[in-house]
């Protein structure tokens, strides 16, 4: 029997969409407002999912303090109130978009719990737009 525990968290964070090998023209037609060269923030929402067997001796699939501690160090931590672009290694050669930002913490996360664990993270930029990663199919 598996069952899916989830932990929500949110970070602050700035970004801007562009490529560096990309003009500025091409850059603004295809990620207009969001190629501000002076950036722009988001209020980012995040809910990470684990699915999994319980274990019958505690009763948890996960104990969610344990998910909680392993989202403030992977995620929290190195996010909150950052410049995606210019302070978090993983997007100085990524375009720091939902889906990117969500494929990297997916991966953060997948490295710290059990392996035949399934992981989920659905990332919201804003009330109306929201992504969603399971891994690779
Ligand atoms: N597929 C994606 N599309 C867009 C992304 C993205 O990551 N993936 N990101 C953006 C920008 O980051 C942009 O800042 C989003 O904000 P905004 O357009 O203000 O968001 P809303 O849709 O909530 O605002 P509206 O008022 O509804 O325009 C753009 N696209
Ligand atoms: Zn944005």
């Amino acid at each position: 029997m598996k069952v899916t525990i989830s932990r929500k968290a949110h970070f602050n964070a700035a970004h801007r969409l562009y490529r560096k090998d990309w003009t500025f023209e091409k850059n603004d037609a295809v990620f207009g407002k969001c190629n501000n060269p002076n950036f722009h923030g988001h209020n980012y929402g995040l809910t990470v999912s684990v699915t999994g067997k319980i274990d019958p001796e505690t009763g948890f699939v996960l104990d969610v303090k344990v998910l909680a501690d392993i989202i403030r160090e992977e995620v929290e931590i190195p996010f909150d109130h950052k410049n995606l672009n210019l302070d978090v290694p993983e997007f100085q050669d990524l375009n720091p978009t939902a889906e990117h930002i969500a494929v990297v913490i997916w991966n953060k996360i997948k490295k710290r719990i059990q392996p035949d664990f399934d992981l989920e993270i659905v990332l919201n930029e804003t009330d109306r737009n929201f992504v969603t990663y399971k891994g690779e199919e």
